[in-house]
């Protein structure tokens, strides 16, 4: 993990295959510079198939959602007219005829609506946020799934920082144009022609010496938009840069405290707080420019609208009712056009996470199941390399041409200088990866054709991560086979010799081991894994560095256990103690991705080879 303050822009680098088109300026230069037409039109498609998914289940609800929206906005937009009829006709019938009959219609009618107001108003909110909050919760169950099912080699490419702000930030502004959104575009498109319209009607010439101030708006508006969603975008990078800063700080703040880098990390952290404060600074100032222009605009045209509009009254060429409703109207004409300004940053903050998360959507599955698995049922357990070339995406090759051969029920140590490529192997026969060319099989089945459950419940690696989730020691056990009974769970650690000191434990095998295992030490961990491994007894374990945390005595113990754990299935361990090795059938001693030694392990000690060598040091060690 990169703690350096060159991560956010790498790791902005490296999110270019699943990024949106304007994640970040960079990724939007790229695709400008390479006038790449087909990806820009790749990725809307892919975003807007991506909506369709999200909108499909409550369509008819959006419907009724509409139809709510639009009597309410009605509703709202009533008063001005009613003030209108108020004034000029039903006052004077009170002055001319002593009549209330009129004014009190309108008041009813006035009632009424501020009922229906009410009501459709309160209904859209309550099933505009179930309905967006339903759609938020289906979206971020799917890109776990999706996240969980992206191979170990995504994983590794793509820090958890990237991974948490897609759950987070970028939900954060589809949950926006979901929920807020959607309702400001309806409301006050809505607005401005229903308003646009009752003014046309009422007093076309006023309306037009009103309607003067829209060209002025819109080229504010055009500003702002430009303006606003730099400012945005850039709000929007530098709060991902702050989250996914945070998360690698704190994921290896371990790291960061033994090494002292405390005072660094808050440089750093510092400078990308300082840049967000920036670039949120930034975007209210432009808010404020904005905000300020439209009201001096809305309120010259009041101003011009009350002087022309009253020298039209004196000229009985319109009335005092109708000069009040436009006055009325034009307040509410001119603050959705603000609105809708600020909707076109919701829409492209929300429409920059709909690319983004359709883009982690469509990431392909590298290590996909297949369409029509191949039964394999219980394994005997024969694991074969033919022809294996494999490299890590585009670095250099690791397993040039790989060629093996492990019988089933055969212990296998493979040994080797660091980098020979190894754990690569490991990976290999747990299907992490998929060889570039060539095929590793299990009795005679590709990995490849091979259901995910059926591979899971015959190949096991155990790696020295020793990752134990929160729980209890026995629900960790338990994993290897869920459904176990206790019993079963107490014979598995015995077997491994784990239940020593769980027994010493204050609550036996249901302490809890807290985040990650923190309650335990790393040989307890590996203790229990071991005992989750020989609870879920696969035909093919791999051990890769398992037991470098255990103390001489616990390696022993682990050892002598092994050698029964292993007894009757088909075992690789990778291991750098040699006394590790000594139980192995055979030795492979691997260099640069191939195989140099291949034998016992006692003709390798015999031998002139590398092992040999290796041998002798150790023992010279020992003594
Ligand atoms: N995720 C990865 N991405 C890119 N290269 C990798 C990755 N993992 C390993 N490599 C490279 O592949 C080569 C083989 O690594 P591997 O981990 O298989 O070696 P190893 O023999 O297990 O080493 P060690 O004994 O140190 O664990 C190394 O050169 C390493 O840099």
């Amino acid at each position: 993990m990169s703690l350096d303050q060159k991560t956010a822009p790498a790791e902005r680098a490296e999110a270019e295959d699943w990024k949106g088109r304007s994640d970040d300026a960079d990724a939007e230069r790229t695709l400008a510079e390479s006038d790449d037409q087909a990806s820009l039109v790749r990725i809307r498609r892919r975003s807007f198939h991506l909506l369709g998914w999200m909108l499909n289940p409550h369509k008819r609800a959006m419907v009724t959602l509409g139809a709510m929206l639009v009597v309410g906005t009605l509703a709202s937009l009533a008063g001005p007219f009613l003030a209108m009829l108020a004034i000029d006709h039903a006052i004077p019938q009170i002055t001319e005829r002593g009549s209330y009959t009129y004014l009190i219609w309108i008041a009813v009618a006035f009632a009424l609506i501020s009922v229906v107001y009410y009501a459709s108003t309160r209904l859209f909110i309550v099933y505009s946020a179930k309905i967006s909050q339903e759609m938020l919760a289906r979206l971020r169950k799917r890109v776990f799934r999706k996240f969980q099912q992206l191979s170990v080699s995504f994983h590794e490419r793509f820090t958890s920082g990237r991974v948490v702000s897609r759950q987070t930030s970028d939900m954060e502004s589809i949950n926006e144009l979901a929920s807020q959104g959607a309702e400001e575009l309806i409301v006050s498109s809505l607005s401005i022609v229903v308003i646009g319209a009752v003014l046309a009607v009422m007093d076309p010439v006023l309306a037009l010496a009103a309607f003067v101030a829209i060209p002025c708006m819109i080229v504010l508006a055009r500003w702002f938009s430009r303006v606003s969603a730099i400012a945005y975008r850039r709000s929007r990078e530098t709060v991902a840069d702050l989250i996914v800063y945070f998360v690698e700080s704190m994921g290896g703040i371990k790291a960061v405290q033994s090494y002292r880098r405390e005072d660094r990390d808050r440089e750093i952290f510092h400078r990308l707080n300082q840049a967000n404060r920036y670039a949120q600074a930034k975007g209210f100032k432009h808010n404020a420019k904005f905000g300020g222009g439209t009201k001096l605009i809305g309120n010259a045209v009041i101003v011009g609208v009350l002087l022309f509009g009253g020298w039209r009254v004196m000229n009985g060429d319109t009335e005092i009712g109708v000069l009040a409703a436009f006055v009325l109207y034009l307040k509410r004409f001119f603050d959705p056009i603000q609105e809708l300004a600020m909707f076109y940053n919701t829409l492209q903050s929300g429409s920059a996470a709909l690319e983004k998360l359709s883009g982690v959507l469509d990431e392909p599955v590298e290590v996909a199941d297949p369409e029509r698995p191949e039964p394999l049922g219980t394994a005997r357990g024969e694991v074969v390399f033919t022809d294996v070339e494999f490299r890590y995406r585009d670095d250099e090759v690791v397993l040039p041409g790989l060629n093996l051969t492990v019988p089933a029920g055969q212990t296998v140590a493979m040994v080797g200088a660091t980098g020979a490529g190894k754990t690569t192997i490991a990976k290999l026969v747990s299907r992490f990866y998929d060889p570039n060319k060539g095929r590793v099989e299990l009795d005679g089945r590709d990995l490849r054709d091979l259901s995910d459950e059926d591979l899971r419940a015959n190949v096991v690696l155990i790696t020295q991560e020793n990752f134990l989730f929160d729980g209890t020691i026995a629900e960790n056990i338990e994993l290897g086979r869920p459904g176990a009974d206790r019993e079963e769970i107490e014979r598995a650690a015995k077997v491994v010799g784990a239940d020593e000191f769980v027994r010493d434990l204050p609550e036996g095998f249901d302490t809890h081991v807290k985040k990650r295992g923190g309650r335990l030490s790393a040989g307890q961990r590996q203790l229990v894994v071991f005992a989750r491994a020989v609870l879920a007894d696969p035909r093919v374990l791999i051990l890769d560095e398992a037991t470098s945390s255990l103390d001489i005595p616990s390696e022993r113990l682990v050892q002598r256990a092994l050698k029964t754990i292993l007894a009757d299935r088909t075992a690789v361990i990778i291991a750098h103690r040699l006394s590790t090795v000594e139980i192995a059938d055979r030795v492979l001693v691997l260099d640069s991705g191939r195989i140099t030694e291949d034998g016992s392990p006692s003709e390798l000690t015999a031998g002139e080879g590398g092992y040999a060598r290796l041998h002798r040091q150790w023992e010279d060690s020992l003594v």
